[in-house]
């Protein structure tokens, strides 16, 4: 298993709120992430507000656009430090291969680069909506091939599709996953979901957990039992 393969997603409109958290969690234990909604609020402020209490951080900004724009934008965020940057495997290959470029002059120091294949709130069914004629599975497996072409280190799937990433694709392609909901808790807009300990034992690197944690009235307590759960193989 991955070292503190547990990622924290920050998902808050206010500052304050989030710290609080962060400032009862352990770096020694988990990793944090932060998305669209918090980076869009607080910016690179809140970027070393979390780096500054120890934390490594995924900058979940799923970037999506032409591969010139897409290379700069993650070199800034190699600037920023972070541990680990994303961008849309849909945005194509040359795009990736920017993006991978891009990296080349932070050397060991640059945030693991993985691309998004299908967004775990979508359903098959969503996929032919917008064209797709394939399974999510199908369609991820596709893109996942794409991404690891481009020379990325891993992708964004759901853990259903892990175990067959891993086999397809080595061990060492790295797989994000979130979409991860304990027993018993409530699903929300995800689709494609497992358990924390399923997922681990499917293949999964780095689980990422949100609302289950975020949102229970013991955050913390919330964390421990995954914590246990993963330890109990439940
Ligand atoms: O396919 C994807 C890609 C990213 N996410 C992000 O992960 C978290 C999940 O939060 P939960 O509250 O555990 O559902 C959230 O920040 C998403 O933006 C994803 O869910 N699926």
């Amino acid at each position: 298993m991955t070292e503190k393969p547990i990622v924290v997603a920050l998902d808050f409109d206010n500052k304050f709120k989030a710290l609080q958290l962060v400032d009862k969690l352990d770096p020694a234990l988990c990793r944090l992430k932060v998305g669209k909604e918090m980076f869009t609020l607080f910016g690179p402020e809140l970027v070393k507000d979390i780096h500054n209490r120890g934390f490594d951080l995924f900058l979940d900004l799923k970037f999506h656009d032409i591969p010139n724009t897409v290379a700069k934008a993650v070199a800034a965020a190699a600037e920023l430090g972070v541990w680990m940057v994303n961008v849309h495997a849909s945005g194509g290959l040359a795009m990736m291969q920017a993006a991978k470029k891009a990296l080349l002059p932070y050397g060991d120091n640059a945030p693991l680069l993985i691309a998004v294949t299908v967004l775990t709130s979508m359903s098959n069914e969503e996929l032919q909506l917008l064209g797709i004629n394939a399974t999510a599975q199908e369609h991820v497996l596709r893109l996942a091939k794409l991404t690891q072409q481009a020379g990325l280190d891993g992708v964004v799937c759901s853990a259903q599709e892990a175990s067959l990433l891993k086999s397809t694709l080595g061990e060492d392609f790295k797989l994000v996953t979130p979409g991860i909901r304990p027993v018993g808790a409530d699903i929300g807009d995800q689709k494609r979901i497992m358990t924390p300990s399923k997922a681990l034992a499917a293949g999964s690197d780095y689980l990422v957990i949100g609302r289950p944690i975020t949102q229970a009235a013991d955050p913390l307590a919330a964390l421990e039992a995954i914590h246990q759960s993963i330890l109990n193989g439940e």
